[in-house]
């Protein structure tokens, strides 16, 4: 089934990417979300990011022109019922999701594809609640959307293969790579990367290290590209515990203990880059470790 118009439901910092690539891909893109100031401060954020890669000769102004021009907004779930293909990238919350889900199918056309681009959460049980577990799955990006190279591709046990091979063209069509990954919680990129970094809490909670040497010693130390709470402030810190939830509660391990100071950090409303202050206060002019 072709692809053209594709539907994204939450504007925040992954909707925004999302609907920056398929623009620029060609696709006509509606992007919803509840507050009208985060469509708008989406629309405003991909006309700056597209200015970037104008002035870096990444894309020509005529392709930013046309993206630009291919994306629309609205308030209106119902409004993206015409779409081919939903990605749903609204808070990690399950409960969000699967309203966001249910209030969708009434309008949807029976053969489009619904997506989640959730971190963590079972596609499987997520897919279960909708008229449509064949045609759902997991269609996971990387932040920031523009720039990181791979989407995880997660299938549902109901998924079929028409819906699974129409994402990985749209995948490819995007120019990036996915790698498959079987339905456990947070799938292969969080499984990995978030107990890492619930793991540098825990070793700033424990008093081992401060926010800086921490940080530190992992990009000096391990060559990565941001410390581990930088990333966690740049991920959203709602974000990082609600994923070592489903980690903890659905694996069952204690490994996966949410360290008591990311709980305390997000009971704060400290969620890292967008609320301002996280691990690093960012209110200033150059970020300023909060320990
Ligand atoms: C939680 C989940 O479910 C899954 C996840 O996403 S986990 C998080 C995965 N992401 C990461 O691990 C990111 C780790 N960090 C990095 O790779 C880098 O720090 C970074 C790419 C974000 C920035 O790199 P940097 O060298 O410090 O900054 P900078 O030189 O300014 O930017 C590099 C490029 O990224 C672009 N960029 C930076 N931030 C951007 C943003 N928020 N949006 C779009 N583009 C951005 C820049 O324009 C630049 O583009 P070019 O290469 O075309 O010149
Ligand atoms: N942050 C990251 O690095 C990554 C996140 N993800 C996943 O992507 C999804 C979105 O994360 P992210 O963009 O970081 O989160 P953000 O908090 O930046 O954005 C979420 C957006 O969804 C909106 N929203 C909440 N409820 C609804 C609803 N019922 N209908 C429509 N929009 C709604 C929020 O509005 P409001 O602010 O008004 O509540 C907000 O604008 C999550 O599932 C997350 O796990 C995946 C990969 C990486």
């Amino acid at each position: 089934m072709a692809i053209e118009r594709v539907g994204i439901v939450g504007a925040g910092q992954m909707g925004n990417g999302i609907a920056h690539v398929f623009a620029v891909a060609g696709y006509d893109v509606l992007m919803t979300d509840i507050s009208a100031d985060a469509l708008a401060a989406a629309v405003a954020l991909i006309d700056r990011n597209l200015n970037r890669q104008v002035s870096k000769d990444a894309i020509t102004a005529e392709t930013k022109a046309a993206a630009m021009a291919r994306i629309a907004t609205t308030q209106e779930l119902s409004d993206l019922g015409q779409t081919d293909l939903i990605i749903e990238a609204a808070t990690e919350r399950e409960e969000i999701k699967t309203a966001i889900f249910a209030e969708l199918q009434p309008h949807l056309k029976p053969t489009t594809i619904l997506t989640s681009n959730t971190s963590s959460i079972s596609i499987t049980r997520l897919a279960s609640r909708t008229d449509r577990p064949e045609k759902f799955m997991g269609f996971h990006f990387m932040n920031p959307v523009p720039i990181m190279q791979l989407v995880e591709l997660i299938r549902g046990i109901a998924t079929d293969e028409d819906t699974f091979n129409a994402c990985y063209d749209v995948v490819e069509k995007l120019g990036k790579t996915s790698a498959t990954a079987e339905d456990f919680p947070a799938f292969i990129v969080n499984r990995i990367l978030m107990p890492m970094i619930n793991e540098a809490i825990y070793t700033l909670y424990e008093g081992v290290g401060s926010v800086k040497s921490i940080d530190t010693s992992l990009k000096l130390g391990a060559n990565h590209p941001m410390g581990p709470l930088e990333l966690a402030d740049f991920i959203g810190l709602d974000t990082c515990l609600a994923i070592m939830n489903v980690l903890h509660d659905g694996l069952a391990d204690t490994k996966y203990r949410p360290c008591p100071l990311l709980t305390k950090y997000v009971e704060a409303g400290w969620l890292g880059r967008k609320t301002k202050r996280g691990f690093y206060d960012y209110r200033g002019e150059t970020p300023v470790p909060t320990r």
